[in-house]
């Protein structure tokens, strides 16, 4: 489906559902201007922008009434988003007024675009590359600064960069390999066999690092505070969000069901997810209640193990083996029944070592990740470095006639990294995730 229908000319509202101070349609394709020409009367002659004009004046049905006054903005393709012609038809940021502009330009022949058909034309017509497309994605719906950050850096194409610089590398390598292939008793040589791949390697690796903390900054994460009943679980919760959301008693057994809160920390949209105190218990509620923390641990990016630091320990009946954790001695202000350097200690009643406890949740979800460099923000492009890897590394200690052809193989995946050589399935799966509009 991906090159199908490029010929026509699309329309979609390009701005949020819902009421605001300003509403676009956005208007892609052969016969934008003619769409725009018939739905747009402008009052005086056109302003220039760079890459074309824009008019102030109506907008109009077919009939001739007026839907709303506005702006025209004209962009003329390939100086465009898409790289086609644009037209914008700026309105009031009314849902009354955008449908009926968006149906008056539908009536002039334009089709409703799919979702993120206009990035989509911008990639095909090789104004973007699909690593920055998903940077598109990613910054209409980055939540916190760290992934708009991420997202603009990918934008601009830093993502590309950094894959570029490793396949350089390779493409030394195997240029020198297939030079010598005729005289294989002179071998290629270090500068140009073992250091250019040892460096792909190392910054590959490098790259790889930062795919979690990419990730985890673009999607959240998913913190899951468990302990025995009364461990304070709840109170740690509320801490950590600042405002009183799971309700909090001294009988054991407070928290049956789970409870979910949206916050940020570390720069990660986080949610927070209090669980049942895990137990025996002959109490069918509660004991359903025991399952469903485990299987919630197990689902989370991040546990946080509660244990009271203020009576006697008592081990968790949970296999956490297969989790990242971190431990936490809790009620940390009261008489210590116990220590364990492993655990931190914390106070949810104080606040004493909450900061330290931040600190440990950003090393567990971002690691040491360099913030100022690209970082790979999504599954496919982490999935496609990693077959890169592999090859690389196979390159390495192989004889030159089958290390070049690893070494293609891994050129092939790093150029599928950056989408400049991807099967349409993979193309359609990154668009089909946008909004319409976009
Ligand atoms: N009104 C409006 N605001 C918007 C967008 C838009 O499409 N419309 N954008 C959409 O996401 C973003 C801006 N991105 C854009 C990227 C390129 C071009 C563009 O026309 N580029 C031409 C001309 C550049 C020039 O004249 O220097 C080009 O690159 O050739 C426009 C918007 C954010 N704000
Ligand atoms: N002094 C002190 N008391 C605390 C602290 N944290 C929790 N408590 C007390 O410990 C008791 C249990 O706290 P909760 O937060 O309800 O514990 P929970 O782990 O959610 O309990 P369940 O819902 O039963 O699993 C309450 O009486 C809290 O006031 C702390 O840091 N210091
Ligand atoms: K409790």
């Amino acid at each position: 489906m991906t090159r199908s229908g490029l010929q026509d000319t699309i329309a979609a509202i390009a701005t949020a559902p819902g009421s605001a101070g300003v509403g676009i349609v956005r208007v892609s394709g052969p016969h934008a201007l003619s769409v725009a020409d018939r739905v747009f009367r402008g009052r005086r002659a056109p302003s220039r922008t760079p890459g074309g004009r824009f008019l102030f004046g109506h907008l109009l049905d077919a009939s001739g009434e007026v839907l709303d006054e506005g702006l025209c903005l004209i962009f003329k393709g390939p100086r465009s988003y898409t790289g086609e012609d644009v037209a914008e038809l700026q309105t009031h940021g009314s849902p009354a007024v955008l449908a009926r502009v968006l149906q008056a330009t539908l009536d002039c022949g334009a089709r409703p675009a799919r979702p993120g058909e206009f990035t989509l034309r911008a990639y095909l017509s090789g104004r973007l590359d699909l690593a920055q497309a998903e940077a598109v994605l990613n910054l209409i719906e980055a939540q916190t600064d760290t992934a708009r950050r991420q997202a603009t850096l990918g934008l601009s194409g830093a993502l590309g960069e950094r894959v570029d610089g490793v396949a350089r590398g390779v493409t030394r390598t195997l240029a020198a390999i297939q030079a010598l292939l005729d005289y294989p008793e002179e071998g290629v040589p270090d500068e140009d066999r073992t250091l250019p791949l040892a460096q792909a390697e190392s910054d590959l690796r490098d790259l790889l690092a930062s795919a979690r903390a990419g990730q985890v900054a673009t999607r959240g994460a998913r913190l899951a505070l468990i302990g025995r009943p009364n461990a304070g679980k709840s109170s740690l919760l509320n801490a950590l969000l600042g405002y009183e959301r799971s309700i909090v008693t001294s009988i054991a057994g407070t928290t049956r069901d789970y409870l979910e809160a949206a916050v940020e920390l570390a720069g990660v949209p986080v949610t927070l997810v209090d669980t049942a105190g895990i137990r025996e218990t002959g109490d069918a509620i509660e004991a359903a209640g025991v399952r469903q923390a485990l299987s919630l641990a197990g689902a989370a990016d991040l546990v946080l193990a509660l244990e009271d630091g203020s009576a006697p320990r008592e081990a968790l009946p949970a296999d956490l083996s297969g989790a990242r954790v971190i431990r936490v001695r809790t009620k940390a202000d009261l008489p210590g029944a116990w220590s364990d350097p492993a655990a931190l200690d914390v106070s949810a009643v104080t606040g004493s070592g909450l900061p330290a406890l931040r600190g440990a949740i950003q090393v567990a979800l971002l690691g040491d990740t360099a913030r100022g460099e690209a970082w790979l923000t999504t599954e496919r492009q982490a999935d496609a470095a990693r077959r890169a890897l592999a090859h690389i590394q196979a390159a390495r200690t192989l004889p030159d006639d089958l290390a070049g052809y690893e070494l293609e193989e891994a050129l092939r995946a790093l150029a599928e990294l950056t989408g400049r050589d991807v099967q349409e399935d993979v193309v359609d799966a990154v668009f089909r995730n946008f909004c319409v509009g976009k």
